[in-house]
């Protein structure tokens, strides 16, 4: 069975990043009313989540990015983190899986630690086959960003832009959406003067993009490389796929209508292409 789509709700949307802790109410239950349509109509998807503000501040903390490589920080200190880090972004999961419950989506929370594992910045093992079976019995996977265990590093955060570029790749669903604060990418920082939304970027076989872009996470605390790093992920979903399937990064209405509709055309936002290939080459 194919799936419609997978999305990511970004922390940037469902929670203030820059106050601890903090959901953005709204914001989270708009994607859930989206999706509760969206399941009403039949149309098939798993549902990611980032951390916002529930997790990344205590992984940066204690350092749980780095693992147990440095020599000035103990393993017990890196440790503890990891339990914080894991509490912080399982009690935003809870929020996230009880919105999407109430507005008639059988979600299903399914935590990354335990199945997921790394080794360095590559991913060994994933625990998409409990997304397959829950895909199959009608549910609605709804995974997060994590920490989890690596074989050189002994733990590291595994983001949400990781998981969807994997489950892209597993189940090749027609599009991949993600839900951002911010209407699309930016020339620049949002809030600068003259940023201008970019509707369309393209993506070269050898990992470059064909626009030129400034991206800061200086205003929010981000472990996971904030929107360079999302934007990375989002290309090397379409250079995987070779453009089948579709990209978009966006909020709001254009949310709605490419979740409901999967019509990316006319939508405000920003789409990810593949540089075609021309012939002869
Ligand atoms: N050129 C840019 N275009 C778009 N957003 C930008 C740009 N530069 C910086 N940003 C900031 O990046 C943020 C989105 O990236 P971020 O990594 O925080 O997303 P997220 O996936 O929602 O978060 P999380 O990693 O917590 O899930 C926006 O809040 C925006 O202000
Ligand atoms: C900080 C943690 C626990 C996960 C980060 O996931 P992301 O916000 O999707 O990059």
């Amino acid at each position: 069975m194919q799936l419609d789509f997978v999305t990511k709700l970004g922390g940037s949307a469902i929670t203030n990043k820059r106050c601890f802790e903090t959901l953005d109410v709204n914001r989270l239950n708009f994607a859930a009313e989206v999706l509760g349509k969206c399941h009403k109509s039949g149309l098939k998807f798993v549902v990611v989540h980032g951390a916002g503000s529930f997790g990344h501040h205590q992984a940066d903390q204690y350092g749980v990015n780095s693992g147990y490589g440095d020599e000035n920080v103990s393993k017990e200190h890196v440790m503890t983190g990891f339990c914080k880090t894991r509490l912080s972004v399982c009690k935003l999961n809870h929020e996230v899986v009880s919105a999407l419950v109430n507005c008639g989506v059988p979600a299903v929370s399914v935590s990354p630690c335990g199945t997921w594992t790394m080794n360095g910045g590559v991913l060994v093992t994933d625990g998409t086959e409990i997304v397959h079976q829950l895909i199959n019995e009608g549910f609605v996977p709804c995974l997060h960003g994590d920490c989890v265990l690596n074989q050189s590093l002994g733990c590291k955060i595994l983001s949400g832009d990781v998981i969807i570029q994997k489950l892209c790749e597993v189940f090749s669903p027609k599009h991949a959406i993600f839900f951002t604060d911010v209407a699309g990418v930016y020339t620049k920082s949002p809030g600068d003067v003259g940023a201008k939304l970019v509707p369309h970027i393209t993506t070269r076989h050898d990992g470059t993009i064909t626009t030129d872009l400034q991206m800061s996470t200086d205003r929010s605390c981000d472990v996971t490389g904030g929107i360079a790093f999302k934007l990375d992920c989002a290309c090397n979903i379409v250079r995987h796929h070779n453009g089948r399937v579709k990209v978009m990064i966006c909020t709001g209405t254009a949310y709605h209508n490419v979740c409901i509709n999967g019509n990316f055309d006319g939508e405000l936002g920003t789409v990810i292409e593949c540089q075609e290939i021309s012939e002869g080459s």
